[in-house]
């Protein structure tokens, strides 16, 4: 049985420790969530029944905007940052509204900080379950194919440390 048709580059950012860094320094995190702290950059996007409003991409994530077009060819518009303190932050299993995405995108996903586990399960066959590690650098794209066939989650992890995710999207106007 295969797995979700995801594309995973474990290596994709250059220098992840200077993007945690100034992650930490510059971003002033949303606290209305209560399983983790969040922030938006972008344009206007609704996320889990919270409403995130505009606020300008700053560079240092325009830049990975640029590469995330050269790569997966459309440029995303939003960026939606999920910070997970410790292991014992978690997301259960969803998929992402692709309603709102611009046609034939996806969701970019990347990861900084300690590495956590991505889990996969089918909406066909909730038996078939795959999983990957998400590694300080990596990038990983999720077509509106995969969110239709499959749900995802960031299981709980024992003893792990801080982790950042920037969630790229292009979101429709
Ligand atoms: O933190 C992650 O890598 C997953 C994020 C996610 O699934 C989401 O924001 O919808
Ligand atoms: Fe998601």
């Amino acid at each position: 049985m295969s797995g979700p048709p995801i594309h995973l580059d474990p290596a994709f950012i250059a220098s992840p420790d200077a993007l945690l860094e100034w992650l930490r320094s510059a971003v002033t995190w949303d606290e209305r969530m209560r399983a983790r702290k969040t922030a938006s950059f972008g344009v206007p996007y609704d996320y889990s029944q919270i409403a995130y409003e505009a606020v300008p991409i700053p560079p240092e994530l325009e830049v990975l905007c640029g590469r995330i077009e050269a790569t997966l060819g459309f440029r995303p518009n939003n960026c939606l940052l999920n910070h997970y303190a410790d292991g014992a932050s978690s997301m259960g299993f969803h998929s992402d509204d692709i309603a709102a995405l611009a046609p034939g995108t996806g969701v970019a996903i990347v990861s900084v900080g300690a590495t956590r586990s991505i889990a996969y399960r089918s909406k066909a066959d909730s038996s078939l379950r795959f999983h990957y590690p998400l590694s300080h650098g990596s990038l990983l794209y999720m077509s509106d194919a995969v969110q239709r066939e499959w749900l995802h989650a960031i299981p709980k992890a024992e003893g792990v440390g801080e982790r950042i995710s920037l969630t790229f999207r292009a979101i429709l106007k």
